[in-house]
Order: C-alpha cells, then sequence, then structure tokens
C-alpha cells in the first residue's frame, strides 16, 4: 500500500487469487492467498508549493498508470493492476472497508493474517496503518460485544514459581461456583479454563538483539457437565445454571464441528 515512485517505475505484478505456501494459520503448509492494494497519497502542501508532478493516476479499481510528468523525459504511460488500487481522494475507511477488513477480521474465526505496507520513505505506510489498525480493535470489540464473548476482568498474571500456580489456582477454585445436584453434592457450575503461556528463549541468546522467543500455550479446561434436568432434578437456579451449561456445551460442539469443517 501507499504511493509509489522513485527513479524508475517499479513493477507489480497483479497478485490474482494467488497463492502462497505459508506455515501461518490453519498449520503448516497450508495455502493461502495474497491481496495487494495500492493506494496513491495526494501531494501533500509542500510537494503542490515545488511543483512536484503527481506521476501516479488510478484509471479504475484495480489499475494505475505512470506517465512521465517531465516534458524533457517523455515516456510512454504504463498501466499497472492489482487487486485494488484506492485513489488518492480515498479516505483511510475505504481503504480499511474494502482492501484489509476482511483479512483483519478473519482472527476472529482462528486464521493468521498479516497486513503490511510497502512502500518508499513518505508514500504513506504509517498514515495508512494507524488508521486500518485502529478501524480493525473498533471491529473486533464490536464484534466481540455482539458475540458476547468478552471475559471482564480477565486477568495474565506473570508466575514466580510452581507454588505461585498453584496459590492461583486455589484461587480460581474458590470463586468458582459449584452446587449440590442429585448426581453430583459438589457440581462445577461453571467452565474453568486455565491457560499456561510459555516464553523461552536460547540462554545464550538472552538479551542480545538476535534472540528468539518461542511463545506457545497450553490450555487446561474443565468443563461443567451436561445434564439431563429429569435426571439432575434440578430446579430453580440450579435448573437454569444446567440450561446454560447445555447451551455453552452445545455452541462448543457447533464450533468444534465447524472448524473442522473449514478448508
Ligand atoms: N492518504 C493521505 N492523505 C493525506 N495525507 C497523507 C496521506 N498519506 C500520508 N499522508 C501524509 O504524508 C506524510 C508522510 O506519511 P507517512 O509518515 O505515513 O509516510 P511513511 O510511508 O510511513 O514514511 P516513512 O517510510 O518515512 O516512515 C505525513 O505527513 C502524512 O500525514
Amino acid at each position: 500500500m501507499g504511493a509509489i515512485g522513485g527513479d524508475g517505475p517499479v513493477y507489480w505484478d497483479k497478485v490474482d487469487g494467488a497463492e502462497t505456501a505459508n506455515g501461518g494459520g490453519g498449520g503448516a503448509g497450508k495455502l493461502e492467498k495474497i491481496l495487494v492494494s495500492v493506494r496513491l497519497r495526494p501531494l501533500s502542501d509542500k510537494e503542490i508549493a515545488r511543483g512536484d508532478p503527481a506521476e501516479w493516476e488510478c484509471i479504475n479499481d484495480t489499475t494505475i498508470i505512470s506517465r512521465s510528468a517531465y516534458p524533457d523525459r517523455p515516456t510512454a504511460p504504463t498501466a499497472y493492476s492489482f487487486d485494488r488500487v484506492f485513489h488518492s481522494d480515498c479516505n483511510t475507511k475505504e481503504v480499511y472497508e474494502d482492501g484489509a477488513k476482511a483479512v483483519a477480521l478473519s482472527v476472529v474465526s482462528g486464521i493468521n493474517s498479516s497486513i503490511f505496507a510497502y512502500g518508499q520513505t513518505s508514500s504513506g505506510k504509517t498514515y495508512t496503518m494507524t488508521g486500518i489498525t485502529e478501524y480493525t480493535v473498533t471491529d473486533i470489540y464490536d464484534y466481540i460485544a455482539k458475540k458476547g464473548t468478552y471475559v471482564e476482568n480477565l486477568t495474565e498474571v506473570i508466575l514466580r514459581n510452581s507454588e505461585h500456580l498453584k496459590e492461583l489456582i486455589s484461587v480460581c477454585e474458590t470463586q468458582r461456583r459449584t452446587g449440590e445436584t442429585y448426581l453430583n453434592e459438589n457440581s462445577s457450575r461453571s467452565h474453568q479454563i486455565l491457560k499456561l503461556t510459555i516464553e523461552s528463549s536460547a540462554r545464550e541468546f538472552l538479551g542480545k538483539d538476535k534472540s528468539t522467543t518461542l511463545v506457545a500455550c497450553v490450555n487446561f479446561v474443565d468443563l461443567a457437565g451436561s445434564e439431563r434436568a429429569s435426571q439432575a432434578l434440578s430446579a430453580g437456579t440450579r435448573l437454569k445454571e444446567g440450561c446454560h451449561i447445555n447451551r455453552s456445551l452445545l455452541t462448543l460442539g457447533t464450533v468444534i464441528r465447524k472448524l473442522r469443517l473449514q478448508p
């Protein structure tokens, strides 16, 4: 993204549904699509004052042409096509909606993605990426709010040692709602998820520029059990809890089934 310029024209192939090997997302070796968009930025006041020419022109949604604006250096106009081209009057919201939103929001479906801006200095990369990042964050929070999966007061704690972990688990256990049902006198009435994130670096590279850090998570999930109201003989609050538990387990089953069917 961004204005392109420089001494000689840069040639960009249209990456029309091209696929590239990429280990991210759904697993090693999975093929993913690359979308290439170009955004032209308007000439700045300084450039206008200097009389700098606009060498690039957007002729439709997918094509830009470069024509030499210097009469002493005439060259034939050259057309370049991309998946999407944004003319200099487009605002960042349009660039986000048409050029980045689908990719950015794939993260809520569990798909990794990257959006990066490439271009010469002052072509508008930071300007564009700042806007795209803001719109993405807003949309992700809207999505979460709509889906109702925002976990209030969720905290992440850096562990000191294994004793510290045990302490935290016991805090969780005391906060976890349990209740007596006909089938279990100490029945868990909520799910418990313990997520351990381990970051590791090779000791010899620690604190050095070239050190790489491996980050991975392991989740320990203790689900509340499904129950038939008729067997659990529950009523009132217990019955309501049982309905919520069963509904959440049904949703989990749907999510797993859909993930399995994802290409
Ligand atoms: N679409 C745009 N509309 C209006 N102003 C823009 C636009 N894009 C960039 N600018 C302005 O152009 C200037 C350069 O933009 P920016 O700093 O984003 O460039 P950059 O490509 O990130 O540069 P560098 O590579 O040097 O960091 C800034 O003053 C910015 O506000």
